[in-house]
């Protein structure tokens, strides 16, 4: 049995996928508009439900990456299942270029699936153990260009392995078997890119590979950005490697979105208490990938029946009568960054509320750091 090849010997020359690269776009590829996903749960005749995601809005431009970061639970793969149409909505809505989605399956679904493709946490059951490299992506290539037949064919094929970064001569003809955790999240990116997507929806794309690989996987993703244009949502729990590849991070609590903005803001000035919490409790960005811990003492939340007013005020040593009666408003820290947190309400929003700025956690002006 020949074993994997080592990682640093995959390097092959890049060349775009498309004849020319597409610019970043200012407008809207992809967007969630109050999207909210409720599972049913305790059989037929129970009316309960999972809050699994709640109100979520998202918009993803070509030429971007926007990271989706919270812990186990808070919501984060229902968000990129409901974007790739897996299953439907609840409420809200998925657009795509401001038309919004609403086939789940059909020629609509199969037009949709060009356009926006998943990347999945595990390519050890992602790929057919059976099946050659290239046959997964000719498989790929037929389904999205029907057109491509012989050497044009060939051609594609092989342009797909170097945009991945992978010697065609060399891994064409290998089984999953034969690669590293790495080399197969490359052919599984390649099979994405076999429908020359706008959007690709990354569920924790390094997580179970190797700490070593996971710079390269994320450096290939940046390039795929950079280079074709494409619009990228990458799903982690790991706030560090968000930093280092997304140029906006989303922090996901409980259903519910915290704090938004520029990656360099929610990571170096994180307003939100959820926030300053996964930072403090990250690994060294040079070993990207830990788990984020509860925090001290702290029990997830019952998504069933999550705590009234503020997702987070169990958890939160700041919050006040106000956070657990109600939802907090979006406050605007700074161009673009935004916190659902009482803490940073002004008077204005204070009043609408029905209460006066004495009544909010002391966060903001005179805000605390989360030490635990
Ligand atoms: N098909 C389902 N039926 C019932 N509940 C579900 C279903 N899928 C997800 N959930 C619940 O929805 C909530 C959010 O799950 P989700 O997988 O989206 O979280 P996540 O942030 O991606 O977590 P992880 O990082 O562990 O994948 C969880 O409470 C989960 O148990």
């Amino acid at each position: 049995m020949s074993h994997p090849a080592h990682e640093s010997e995959t390097a092959a020359a890049a060349p775009p996928l498309r004849a020319t690269a597409l610019p970043p776009t200012t407008d809207p590829v992809l967007q969630a508009r109050g999207l909210t996903k409720h599972f049913p749960v305790g059989g037929m005749r129970s009316k309960s439900v999972v809050h699994a995601v709640d109100g979520i809005d998202l918009s993803l431009r070509g030429g971007q990456v926007i990271a989706l970061v919270g812990e186990s639970g808070s919501g984060k793969s229902t968000v990129a299942r409901l974007l790739a149409r897996l299953y439907p909505q609840t409420g809200g809505e998925v657009l795509l270029h401001d038309a919004p989605v609403t086939a789940l399956r059909g020629r609509a679904f199969r037009a949709y699936c060009h356009r926006v493709q998943m990347i999945f946490q595990d390519p050890f059951a992602s790929l057919n153990p059976a099946k050659s490299v290239r046959y997964t992506l000719t498989r790929s290539l037929r389904i999205h260009q029907p057109k491509l037949r012989g050497a044009k064919l060939e051609a594609a094929l092989y342009a797909l392995l170097e945009r991945v970064q992978l010697q065609p001569e060399r891994y064409v003809d290998k089984f999953p078997h034969e690669l590293s955790g790495g080399q197969r999240q490359r052919v599984a990116i390649a099979r994405a890119l076999a429908a020359d997507p706008e959007v690709l929806l990354a569920d924790e794309p390094i997580s179970m590979l190797d700490v070593s690989i996971r710079i390269g996987i994320l450096n290939l993703l940046q390039d795929l950005r950079d280079r074709l244009g494409i619009a990228i949502l990458y799903i982690t729990h790991d706030i560090a490697s968000a930093r280092y590849f997304a140029d906006e991070t989303h922090v996901m609590y409980a259903g519910r979105i915290v704090e938004s903005g520029d990656s360099e803001s929610v990571t170096q000035q994180p307003a939100h208490p959820y926030t300053q919490l996964l930072v403090r409790s990250a690994p060294d960005p040079e070993h990207m990938g830990g788990n984020v811990t509860q925090g001290r003492g702290a029990e997830p939340p019952n998504m069933v029946r999550p705590p009234t007013g503020c997702r987070f005020n169990p958890r939160c040593p700041f919050a006040t009568d106000i956070c657990r009666e109600q939802v907090p408003v979006l406050a605007e820290l700074a161009d673009g960054h935004r916190v659902a947190c009482w803490g940073y309400a002004d008077a204005e929003q204070a009043a609408a509320a029905g209460t006066d700025l004495s009544a909010l956690p002391v966060l903001g002006e005179n805000k605390v750091e989360v030490t635990s």
